[in-house]
């Protein structure tokens, strides 16, 4: 829902249409990433004890029925119902003992039980498994009062997965529940792709290493950490981390040298239009070819991705909010172009908005907002600040995602449905 109420704004002529006709929209700019990112690099076989987070370059099929023979799913007595004639209670001779991980050598035929184990197999002739709970053990005889229904307790073979089943689809990142399934299907190895090769520069004379000395005019460098920390999570390989100054020579040669030993590049800073922002002129004295510069979003506005020969380049803003929400929406949607993974985005869904919203229209805004319960409908609260501070920090830590403001929109009530981009964990 959308809801026009027209206030007065002056704003700060970022927002001019002349300017926003030259940017395009965060769809089209998604789009053109999914167009042209193409999975980079061979494949390689790794051992299933160190494919978490790797993303499955061949699908995964189970290689014998799982499980793989009927087998007790409680600990207790093999039985043949058939051959509990009359109305009980019954007496049996336990003829047999089947633990886990050893083949049953006695069928279970007529008035006899086999003793038996979670997980063991079941006896040729039975066709149920009584806990023992439910019996009464006396010496070499169960008493039985209940009759139970075949197939009781029994797991029977292929119930899980069929021989030759797909498993899972070539595209997906593996985490713990997918390596489950990969071990049960016999999976020791899998195909995956080899990881991205990233490479980061981060920009800037005033930019110091946080924590360490600064002088007054300089600031702690956010992004290099915040980035460095998003790209472990993902599993990317980070061939090179610099930090560089605002010089056009300086940059053309770091940018030249990362592009030749990454598949992908990511910058920060220095991509406005002040004469200090020397990263698109960098790219552009090395070759560099646009994909998209600009997008009428807020924050972020100056993302960009562009070619240097085979490598990929993406410029994210200076300021870190901005750098973060485009790493998040851009960035990740070029890693999943370029890793092939399938199934990764994050699905955005509706929520209710807490408090009233008054913005100057002009951009998509991309707030970070944080989930604050949910309403007497049960559709999700989301809270947040009253505007969108491109390089205030501090409200990361309690986002959970983007609070999508189409950029015609000036004003929503509270209680209004806005779209979510929840934050993946990276
Ligand atoms: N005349 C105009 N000025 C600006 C425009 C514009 O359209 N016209 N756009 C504004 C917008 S929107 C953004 S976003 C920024 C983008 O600027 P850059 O990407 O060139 O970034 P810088 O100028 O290098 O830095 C911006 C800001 O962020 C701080 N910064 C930079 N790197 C780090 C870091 N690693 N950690 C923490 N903070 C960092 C930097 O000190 C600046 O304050 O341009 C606007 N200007
Ligand atoms: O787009 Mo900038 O990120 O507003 O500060």
């Amino acid at each position: 829902m959308t809801i026009h109420l027209s206030i007065a704004s002056q704003g700060c002529g970022c927002d001019r249409q002349d300017m926003i006709h030259s940017l395009i929209t965060m769809d089209e700019a998604i789009a053109r990433i999914a167009a042209h990112a193409a999975p980079v690099g061979r494949t390689e076989a790794v051992a299933l004890d160190s494919a978490v987070g790797r993303i499955l370059a061949q699908s995964v099929r189970s290689r014998s029925m799982v499980p793989a023979f009927d087998n007790a799913a409680m600990d207790g007595y093999a039985i043949a119902t058939s051959a509990l004639t009359g109305p009980g209670p019954w007496v049996l001779q336990v003829v047999a003992r089947v633990p886990a991980g050893q083949e049953a050598k006695t069928s279970v035929a007529g008035a006899v039980a086999a003793r038996i184990f979670t997980g063991a197999p079941i006896p040729d002739g039975a066709d149920a498994v009584v806990m023992q709970e439910d019996v009464l053990r006396d010496g070499d005889v169960i008493h039985l009062t209940r009759r139970p229904a075949p197939g009781l307790n029994i797991r029977l073979a292929g119930s899980d997965m069929a021989k030759g089943a797909t498993i899972l689809d070539k595209g997906k990142r593996l985490g713990p529940r997918d390596i489950a399934a990969c071990a049960a299907a016999g999976a020791g190895v899998v195909r995956v792709r080899r990881k991205l090769r990233v490479a980061l520069l981060v920009t800037g004379d005033e930019v110091r290493r946080a924590g360490g000395v600064r002088e007054a005019a300089q600031i702690w460098d956010v992004n290099r950490p915040m980035l460095s920390a998003s790209f472990a999570e993902l599993g990317l390989d980070i061939v090179v981390s610099a930090h560089a100054a605002d010089s056009l020579p300086g940059l053309v040669r770091q940018l030249g040298n990362m592009a030749a030993q990454a598949d992908l590049v990511i910058t920060t800073g220095g991509i406005s239009v002040g004469e200090e922002d020397h990263v698109k002129p960098a790219f552009l004295k090395l070759g560099g070819e646009t994909l998209f510069s600009g997008v009428a979003i807020k924050p972020g506005k100056p993302v960009s991705v562009g070619r240097i020969g085979k490598a990929y380049w993406l410029g994210l803003p200076g300021n870190p909010v901005a750098a973060f929400v485009t790493w998040q929406v851009f960035g990740m949607a070029l890693v999943r172009g370029l890793t092939g993974e399938v199934a990764g985005a994050p699905t955005r869904r509706h929520v209710v908005t807490e408090a009233a919203i008054y913005r100057k229209p002009g951009r998509c805004e991309l707030r970070p907002v944080s989930l604050a319960g949910f309403d007497a409908q049960g559709r999700e609260i989301i809270s947040f600040e009253d505007a969108t501070h491109s390089a205030r920090v501090g409200c990361l830590p309690l986002a959970d995602g983007l609070m999508f403001l189409p950029a015609d929109t000036d004003s929503l009530p509270a209680g209004a449905l806005v779209e979510f981009h929840p934050f993946s964990q990276s």
